[in-house]
């Protein structure tokens, strides 16, 4: 049976693009469309992250051929997932006024609240403070500042310290690390409405009135989603490079897509260093070699694989990394373990991306940490 390029657009043109109400041929989700004897290889671009669309997407085009051009081409599609394309020039633009002593500045956020961005966070915190370098938290979380109880200090109080004729606040340290939060300015029973810009002026005065000293890092734990507070976020602070933080979870991937998506718009144009899958998979301690994938299996590997970012690393679903949040104790502490390894890995493939990233930039507006180069956190 011979058929054409023709044939198969006609048959594509039978099918719906998701979210467009025109057909895939119509919204140009078509990449390409080539043919090898009997078989068909169709390239799709759609914008849905999840699997369940992909396959959806792979199951429709495979029927719509065999129904209309022929029961036995052998179709292969290979679905993509439309990322807005960050402006070249731009993308190495560091927006806001350089913070002196801070070297790097990290924001981690999620899509969708709750999938462990305040634990991912505090456990690089303390891992990157084991590997030996500088170390400060800025908890900007304004919905639910969790900072304070995972490194064990919600009772203390910052002071005002003298720096330079100017009074300023005094981080909070725990496990090396120096943490600032709106939770240190709240009672813990209150329940805080912050209007965005007065919650970005309180942010201001935590990054710029306060004597954070030199720092290798800075992170920041932003709140979730993708809203006004992460806007003047990343309008005042310099960001070096965002990771973002997903469950292998649809729902959760959907809202990490659309993290990813915040950070590379024109106007934000914050690199992305990677994706983190936290919650990636259960393991009950009587069943050590038993994995079960509770949230879906790989999904935040294969959207960062979609979004052409690297992928960080994984970590499990362990009741021990839940406690440590709770009591004050993070897992990171841990000597020798498991989930000690799995915080080193991910620390370690984040800072390679930032040395990445910043050999790309030019240098007056990254401070390199290429200097660094000699630890061994740091795989060149
Ligand atoms: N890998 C994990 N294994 C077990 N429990 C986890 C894991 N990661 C996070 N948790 C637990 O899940 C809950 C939510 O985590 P966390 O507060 O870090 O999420 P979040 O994304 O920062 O939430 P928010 O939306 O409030 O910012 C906490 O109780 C935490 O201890």
């Amino acid at each position: 049976m011979k058929f054409s390029k023709e044939d198969i657009y006609k048959a594509l043109e039978t099918i719906t693009a998701p979210g467009e109400g025109k057909s895939l041929v119509e919204s140009k989700s078509i990449g390409n469309v080539v043919i090898f004897g009997n078989e068909v290889v169709v390239d799709v671009i759609i914008s849905n992250p999840s699997l369940q669309a992909k396959k959806k997407v792979e199951v429709e085009i495979i029927k719509a051929i065999h129904d209309h051009v022929y029961q036995k081409i052998d179709v292969k599609v290979n679905v993509k997932v439309k990322v807005a394309e960050p402006e070249k020039k731009q993308q190495n633009v560091i927006k806001g006024k350089k913070i002196d002593g801070i070297q790097n500045i990290i924001a981690v956020a999620s899509g969708k609240g709750g999938v462990g961005k305040s634990t991912i966070t505090a456990n690089l915190a303390i891992t990157l403070s084991k590997m030996g370098f500088k170390v400060g938290v800025l908890d900007a979380d304004v919905y639910g500042p969790s900072m304070p109880i995972m490194f064990d200090v919600a009772d203390e109080k910052p002071i005002a310290v003298n720096v330079d004729g100017r009074s300023k606040m005094k981080p909070i340290e725990n496990y090396g690390v120096k943490l600032l939060s709106l939770g240190f300015f709240t009672q813990p029973n209150q329940a805080v409405i912050w209007r965005g810009p007065m919650a970005s002026k309180a942010l201001n005065q935590l990054i710029f009135d306060a004597d954070w000293g030199n720092l290798d890092f800075m992170l920041i734990d932003l709140p979730p989603g993708t809203g006004d507070i992460h806007l003047s976020i990343v309008q005042a602070v310099p960001i070096t490079g965002a990771v973002i933080v997903s469950t292998p979870q649809n729902i959760a991937l959907a809202d990490a897509k659309k993290g990813v998506a915040m950070f590379e718009q024109k106007n934000i144009s914050v690199p992305v260093l990677g994706i983190v899958e936290n919650m990636s998979y259960f393991t009950p301690a009587e069943l050590p070699d038993n994995k079960y994938y509770i949230f879906g299996k790989n999904g935040a590997k294969n959207l960062a694989e979609d979004l052409n970012t690297a992928f960080l690393g994984e970590v499990p679903l362990v009741q021990s990394i839940r406690e440590g949040g709770d009591v004050g104790h993070p897992v990171a502490l841990q000597n020798n373990t498991p989930l000690e390894d799995a915080f080193i890995h991910l620390t370690k493939n984040m800072v390679t991306q930032l040395v990445k990233r910043n050999d790309s930039l030019p240098p007056t507006e990254a401070v390199k940490i290429t200097t660094m180069a000699g630890c061994s956190a740091v795989n060149k």
